[in-house]
């Protein structure tokens, strides 16, 4: 993905001592968490954690669990986290962290065990005013309570050095449904300036965890039909729209959306992509839309929820083709933002209600929009560009300010 990067750094003149600044990482710590499982065998796994700047403030950013989580990908998700909290214009700078195993694989016993011995291991590079975890794919609000208390064992109670926590342990109320709330905040925003109307659009969606799950709700107070949805066992498609609480249900009863059988088709992955829809949310894994499949996508608009999940050539064909995207720093911010309420409230010692959360984190994902928006209409430039120059922009000054040059 340094090919966004490297775009908007063009379109900004970026000065070539920045540019060599922010074209790695500040520090990568590689960690290796040896598990005894339940039946006595010996589990390896390793994990990571990338800080790529914080010239902004103290790094931010997820921790996902996947068998394919590698110091590559986390890399380039930690730089992610750089431009994503800058152009929300958020007090931090850009992590990500990674552990190298199937949770689903794992008792729950070895998955809390797993978790406090990974955050010990990392316990040295994180902290309030250091680096903040939050959950990303495969972690939850439990794993970050279980960080959260191996972390405080350590140094102290510290609830705000994580967030996405459960609301009982100072989780913001609103912060669980964050990302995939604020993605619809984001394209109402965006589809109020295309003088778009949502009711009644044709929805589909990649990947029904945290991310697609609140997505899909929120999108049917207003009216959208979702169309289709999938997870990694597969999706359903209804053109009549599906019953999306009904798919919720089946989910958290521990199934797959496929398993939500009351006579919906069935689709594959790579099929649900290319069905006809106004929106296509991809908010699963990256790498999904690539030159392969993207001159097939039906979609009007793509809202990346998931990070990456437009490869950079697939991106170009989508322009070309006049497909409006959305890009992940700016429609999956909402999580980010919401772990930004739930770490200041946590220094504080109080906690909005949930009706104000939401309240703030409109307004601050209609304001990044609109500078997106405006951005793109003044250079004519994509979104994706748009949003990369501000961001860009925004942490080179904080660089130089710093002193890191
Ligand atoms: N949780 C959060 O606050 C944020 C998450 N994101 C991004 O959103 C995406 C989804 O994250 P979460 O919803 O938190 O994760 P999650 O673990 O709650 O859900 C992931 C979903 O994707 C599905 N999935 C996994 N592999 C798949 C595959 N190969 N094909 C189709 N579906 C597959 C899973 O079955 C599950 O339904 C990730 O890219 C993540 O980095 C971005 C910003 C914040
Ligand atoms: O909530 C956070 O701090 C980070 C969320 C995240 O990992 C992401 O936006 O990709």
């Amino acid at each position: 993905m340094r090919l966004y990067v490297d775009a908007a750094a063009r379109a900004v003149a970026l000065e070539e001592d920045v540019a060599d600044v922010l074209g790695s990482s500040y520090r990568e710590v590689s960690v290796q968490v040896p598990l005894r499982r339940d039946d006595g065998s010996l589990l390896v796994a390793h994990g990571y954690r990338v800080q790529h700047n914080g010239a902004r403030g103290p790094y931010k950013g997820g921790l996902r669990y996947h068998p394919e989580a590698d110091l590559d990908e986390v890399r380039a998700l930690a730089s992610l986290m750089t431009w994503k909290t800058a152009l929300l214009d958020l007090p931090f700078g850009g992590a990500k962290g990674g552990l190298q195993v199937d949770p689903r694989q794992l008792s729950e016993g070895e998955l809390q065990t797993l978790t406090r011995k990974f955050a010990l291991s990392l316990s040295h590079v994180l902290g309030v005013y250091r680096d903040i975890p939050a959950p990303d794919v495969n972690t939850n609000a439990q794993v970050m309570a279980w960080f959260m208390d191996a972390y405080s064992g350590r140094h102290g109670y510290s609830p705000a050095a994580v967030t996405g926590k459960p609301v009982d342990l100072g989780g913001a109320p609103g912060r669980e449904a964050a990302t995939g709330r604020g993605l619809v905040y984001v394209l109402e925003a965006a589809a109020r300036r295309w003088s778009w109307d949502l009711a009644g659009r044709r929805v589909v969606i990649q990947g029904f965890g945290n991310v697609g799950s609140w997505a899909a709700r929120e999108l049917v107070t207003l009216g959208a039909r979702i169309i289709a949805v999938s997870d990694v066992g597969g999706g359903i498609f209804n053109d009549n729209g599906l019953d999306v609480e009904r798919v919720v249900e089946a989910v958290a009863a521990g199934g797959s959306v496929a398993d939500a059988d009351v006579g919906y088709t069935k689709v594959s992955n790579e099929e649900l992509l290319t069905l006809d829809c106004d929106i296509l949310v991809p908010a699963a894994l990256g790498g999904c839309i690539t030159a392969g499949n993207a001159a097939d996508i039906r979609a009007s608009v793509v809202v990346e929820g998931a990070n990456h999940p437009v490869t950079p050539a697939a991106d170009d064909v989508l322009a070309d083709r006049g497909i409006r995207v959305l890009p992940d720093i700016l429609a999956n911010g909402g999580g980010v933002t919401g772990s930004y309420f739930e770490w200041t409230q946590n220094i504080q010692q109080f906690q909005w209600k949930e009706d104000r959360f939401n309240a703030e984190l409109r307004d601050r994902l209609d304001r990044a929009v609109n500078e997106v928006a405006a951005y793109a209409e003044e250079h004519a430039c994509t979104y994706r560009l748009a949003a990369y120059s501000i961001a860009l922009e925004r942490v080179a000054r904080a660089v130089r300010l710093r002193g890191y040059v």
